[in-house]
């Protein structure tokens, strides 16, 4: 069975090649991508990034066994303004280039390399757009189904599960039995780290690895046991998910646009069902530029802030281009506040 070069059929083939070159690069215009893969960004991204590591041939990976799992993952994800298939592609590829830096040369095994991967292409997968408490609020089957515990994440991952159930997607076939029960702990405890409510533990947590940490002579970080590995990947895809302000300016602002339709869109049900209006859900009473700023200075910075520490200087110029990004939205709330987008 052969497979399209690029792992997605389209017209595009050498403008979309040469824009993969740049898998490494923090900063790559996934929506570019989005446009150029024909709609297929999660497929031809999570395929380079398995190509690029040779985790094909590691894990005696069939071409056509992945690309049949990741185009099944990408139809998973819904049509929302925001977690939809180019947030879980972007998240996927940022956590690529996050696993490269210097600090971590040699960390981790190609296993859980390959479980980080993983778990960033499938961490958002049938996300319906709206938040875990109008899930709970609105006693949607999914709160009933996990006690209103992390319910988005557990429905991630359960279905990014089941998909590998059918012969024809199972991209672990030739794994080992103890590899597969490593693989999906680590997949389980990744994912269930991308809950927000998770945000002020993992930061804490990851503060005490900082103020601890040990290196080896050449500055590379020593993680001795399963703890220290799994609470630095999950800080990983939790810095991959929260990187949308890290980025460059205009490939920023487009993921606020889109965040904000998604929240406006939860505020709009809210309304709808005579329910209280969730903070930053009102298209109404929009103040984006400040929400952003706050989000930056409570939440984003401290926790890329940490992480900059852990890997330091690799990080450096992440934060950087965060604190160019935080000037340049409170410039605008000072002055005439006009509309982030257009
Ligand atoms: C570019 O902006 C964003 C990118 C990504 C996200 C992701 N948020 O995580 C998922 C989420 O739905 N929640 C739950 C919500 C109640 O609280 C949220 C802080 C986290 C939020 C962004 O901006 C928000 C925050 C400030 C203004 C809008
Ligand atoms: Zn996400």
């Amino acid at each position: 069975v052969s497979v399209p070069e690029l792992g997605v059929e389209t017209s595009h083939t050498d403008e979309l090649r040469s824009l993969m070159s740049h898998i490494n690069d923090w900063g790559l215009d996934t929506f570019r991508i989005e446009d150029l893969s024909c709609q297929r960004p999660l497929t031809a991204i999570t395929y380079k990034i398995f190509q690029e590591r040779f985790l094909l041939r590691t894990y005696a990976i069939e071409p056509h066994t992945l690309i049949s799992y990741l185009l099944t993952l990408e139809d998973h994800y819904q049509q929302v303004p925001y977690h939809n298939k180019a947030h879980g592609a972007d998240v996927c590829q940022s956590m690529h280039v996050l696993l490269n830096a210097s600090a971590l040369d040699g960390v981790f095994t190609d296993l859980e390399i390959m479980s980080a991967i993983f778990a960033s292409a499938v961490h958002d997968v049938d996300h319906p757009g709206v938040t875990n408490q109008f899930l709970i609020n609105t006693r949607n089957d999914l709160a009933i189904m996990y006690n209103d515990e992390s319910v988005l994440e557990n429905h991630h991952l359960a279905v990014a599960f089941k998909l590998l159930q059918a012969d024809e997607r199972n991209i672990f076939s030739n794994l080992t039995p103890k590899q597969i029960k490593t693989l999906r702990k680590m997949v389980i405890d990744m994912v269930l780290a991308t809950d927000m409510s998770k945000h002020m533990q993992l930061l804490a947590d990851l503060k005490t690895m900082v103020e601890s940490k040990k290196v080896t002579g050449n500055n590379i970080i020593m993680l001795e046991s399963y703890d220290d590995r799994i609470q630095v990947l999950q800080n990983m895809i939790h810095c991959a998910d929260l990187s949308n302000p890290t980025k460059p300016l205009d490939i920023y602002i487009k993921w606020t646009d889109r965040i904000m339709e998604e929240f406006w869109r939860q505020g709009d049900k809210e309304r709808d069902l005579g329910l209280e209006i969730s903070p930053m859900c009102d298209r109404h009473v929009a103040s984006v530029e400040k929400h952003q700023v706050g989000f930056i200075e409570f939440i984003v910075h401290p926790l890329w802030e940490t992480w900059a520490d852990l890997v330091y200087p690799d990080a450096s110029a992440i934060l950087e281009t965060l604190e160019q990004n935080r000037d340049w939205y409170q410039a605008r709330l000072s002055s005439p506040s006009s509309s982030s987008s257009t």
